[in-house]
């Protein structure tokens, strides 16, 4: 297999030397040698001052698994059916993970327009995970604005959406154009569609989806770029500048090309991870989100 990239995991602070992104935690820090097909993770003692890592102490190379459509969706089943997790927490903590990766890439103080991002959901949980992240990211102090054209009658959405408005988010009744949408906003955040999308896209999304790829600001997809399939991608479609997987990568997400690829939902139980061999690396310390290559 040939060595394509090299990184430390991240906390706070990253450097560029060598060719390769150097960031460091306060935990074990890790290398992530990056190939094709998988992520090799190697994880050393040598400079720790956590505790907690004292189970990765040596080196151990693992391969984090791209996971089919099937698995994820089994994978979801099983959180739900075998292990009793509501919907509701896990979506809390998945778009919890989304928005603080969004600010460690996009910081407030970076932001012009006092830091607005428009957040556009979709009908299914992946745009639950937008509007989850959408109030996360006004609790942080930017200002969002979601556009949500096809709002899910479930509860669960219904909630999440009054909560938005009570914090006074506003809600587009429409897409601006791309030039309209790249002046007012810094970041534009896709939870439109996420692990459970089929090609090809509805009429109803089409337009949404080339506005969105004719923008001129960073685009970051939740879970999966939007019209992608979830396996084999699509190179005619959305070109993320940054994705975050949730739970583990799906297969697509060996085809990203954009800038930043982090790994966000930290609810895996060991032993579930274990049965579908995820291969997970460490999140540092308390993180709920890790970026695993640029
Ligand atoms: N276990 C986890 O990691 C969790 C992930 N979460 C997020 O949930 C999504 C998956 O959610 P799901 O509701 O199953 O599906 P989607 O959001 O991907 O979309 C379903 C939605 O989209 C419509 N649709 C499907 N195909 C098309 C199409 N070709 N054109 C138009 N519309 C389409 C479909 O009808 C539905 O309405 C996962 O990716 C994560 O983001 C959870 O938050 C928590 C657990
Ligand atoms: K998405």
């Amino acid at each position: 297999m040939l060595l394509q990239k090299c990184m430390f995991i991240t906390g706070l602070k990253q450097f560029t030397a060598f060719g390769f992104k150097h960031t460091f935690s306060n935990t074990a820090p890790a290398f992530h040698f990056i190939f094709k097909n998988t992520i090799m993770t190697s994880v050393t003692s040598s400079v720790s001052t956590s505790p907690s890592s004292s189970s990765t102490k040596g080196i151990s190379n693992v391969k984090i698994k791209f996971l089919s459509q099937q698995e994820a969706i089994k994978i979801d089943e099983e959180l739900f059916n075998e292990y009793a997790y509501s919907v509701d927490q896990l979506m809390e903590l998945a778009g919890l993970s989304v928005a603080t990766a969004i600010a460690k890439c996009y910081p407030l103080n970076s932001m012009a327009h006092g830091g607005t991002v428009l957040v556009c959901c979709g009908p299914g949980n992946n745009g639950g995970d937008g509007l989850v992240c959408a109030r996360h990211l006004s609790l942080f102090g930017y200002k969002p604005s979601v556009f949500y054209p096809k709002e899910s009658n479930k509860q669960l959405l219904k909630n999440l959406t009054i909560q938005c408005q009570e914090m006074e988010i506003p809600f587009l009744p429409s897409l601006p154009d791309a030039q309209h949408i790249s002046k007012s906003y810094n970041v534009v955040i896709d939870a439109l569609f996420g692990f459970s999308f089929k090609p090809p896209v509805r009429p109803e999304f089409i337009q949404v989806l080339e506005t969105l790829k004719n923008i001129h600001i960073p685009l970051c997809s939740v879970d999966i770029p939007s019209g992608w399939d979830v396996e084999s991608g699509n190179s005619e479609g959305l070109q993320p500048e940054f994705l975050i997987s949730l739970t583990a990568p799906k297969k697509c997400a060996e085809l990203f090309q954009g800038k930043y690829h982090w790994l966000g939902g930290r609810f895996i139980p060991p032993q579930l991870e274990k049965k579908f061999q995820l291969n997970l690396p460490p999140y540092p310390g308390t993180d709920c989100c890790l970026q695993l290559f640029t």
